[in-house]
């Protein structure tokens, strides 16, 4: 019998999904990929592609039909019904927040969801996103193993030092630590380094993922040491709609002024960062094609932090051997990355112009000392790998 995994990954401004069929060897066929994206925007859009790349669908969406997650994930659930060809053998989810208990993939039953609604306060943004559609399939199909795959588990190599916030051991002991997100897509990368940047690959490279959520992580050898992000997704880099590294008296101020803590959690996650910088918008390419200087300083605050995180990663490293872009941003903004790379001129980084507007692979000039590469993430299939590997460990058909 034909065996199918879907994965779904709910990121903060869109939720993507692929359906893999597996070969022979283990081997991971993509059948399906799409995205609802826009989600909370204006622009609302369902885009889908079958396994050669042709387009399924592309619809525009009301923006009240992906006001919020649960309303997008609904429109998504209907579509999937219509175009998966019958349930799949088992879904993968990818899960922003394992907290300190989750540092491997996990089989999901009752007693675990449980567990992980206790950590949607540490990522409000993503976490109830992330558990919506686990508790939707488990009530309609109770038997489809469903696998929970972590953000933060990546960085569970994080030292010590790396880990910690210079608050009372107290604290530390419950779990206010920093953690580190965007594991899975780290991890897809290290994966790939061997055959894309071989001559980095057991080095100490910097990998920046940079999309609506931002952060960039140390990886030295193929683990992380080191991520910009912290407790929550809100620390480190400048996101979308997340202010990234801020004063925590900050927030304080907001308190005692009388905001309330949905208030401050409301500006936080959704009204900072691009779009509280530029009052315009959170999504790179509106900024980029918008002559107003809000726009414009917006995004040089980005690449001003970006790099600023860079040489920090670096220090916490001892040495540069490499950066990979990735991401929506990464991936695709040149602009973007030329404006970051210019700012570690510094440390040895030179851009081939050429390359950099073609997307690579290499983006670096031959005179760099410090090879740059974009490397298309894939954290769907991280997702498709762990929870392959994880049924076939547990002996399910
Ligand atoms: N062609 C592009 N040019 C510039 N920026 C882009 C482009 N495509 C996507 N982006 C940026 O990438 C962001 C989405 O990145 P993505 O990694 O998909 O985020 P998420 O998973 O958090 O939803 C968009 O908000 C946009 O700013
Ligand atoms: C952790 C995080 O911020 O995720 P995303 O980039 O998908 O929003
Ligand atoms: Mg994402």
């Amino acid at each position: 019998m034909m065996r199918t995994i879907l994965v779904v990954n709910a990121g903060s401004s869109s939720t993507k999904f692929q359906l893999f069929e597996v070969g022979p060897a283990a081997a991971l066929l993509r059948r399906l990929k799409g995205r609802l994206e826009g989600i909370g925007t204006e622009h609302p859009r369902l885009l889908a592609w079958d396994e050669k790349d042709a387009s399924l669908a592309d619809l525009t969406l009301q923006p009240d039909q992906a006001a919020t997650g649960e309303a997008a994930q609904a429109v998504l659930g209907r579509w999937l019904a219509t175009h998966l060809g019958g349930p799949p053998s088992a879904v993968g989810h990818r899960i922003v927040h394992g907290g300190s208990e989750f540092t491997k993939p996990v089989l999901i039953d009752e007693a675990v969801l449980t567990r992980l609604e206790a950590l949607v306060q540490l990522a409000p943004l993503h976490q109830p996103h992330n558990l919506a559609p686990i508790r939707s399939i488990r009530s309609r199909v109770p038997q489809l193993p469903q696998v929970a795959c972590f953000d933060t588990a990546f960085h569970a190599s994080m030292p010590e030092l790396a880990r910690r916030f210079a608050i009372p051991e107290s604290l530390y002991q419950k779990g206010v630590r920093r953690y580190g997100f965007h594991g899975l897509s780290y991890e897809f990368i290290a994966s790939r380094l061997p055959a894309v940047a071989p001559e980095i690959a057991k080095g100490r490279v910097i990998v920046a993922h940079l999309g609506s959520g931002a952060s960039a992580c140390a990886m030295v050898g193929g683990r992380s040491v080191d991520s910009t992000m912290g407790f929550s997704t809100l620390d480190g880099l400048p996101m979308g709609t997340r202010p990234g590294q801020l004063d925590p008296g900050v927030v304080l101020y907001l308190a005692r002024q009388g905001m309330a803590e949905w208030e401050v959690e409301h500006l936080l996650y959704h009204d900072s960062g691009l779009r509280g910088l530029s009052g315009l918008s959170g999504d790179v390419r509106d900024l980029l094609a918008s002559p107003l200087p809000a726009a414009v300083m917006a995004l040089e605050y980005f690449a001003y932090h970006t790099a600023q995180a860079f040489a920090a990663l670096a220090s916490s490293m001892g040495r540069l051997d490499g950066i990979v872009f990735t991401a929506g941003i990464g991936e695709n903004a040149a602009m973007i990355r030329a404006m970051i790379c210019q700012r570690c001129f510094w440390m040895g980084v030179k851009l081939d112009a050429r390359r950099n507007v073609i997307h690579g692979p290499r983006i670096s000039a031959p005179a760099s000392t410090v090879p740059v590469y974009v490397i298309p993430t894939d954290e769907e299939q991280m997702v498709a790998c762990h929870t392959l590997a994880l049924l076939d460990a547990a002996g399910a058909p």
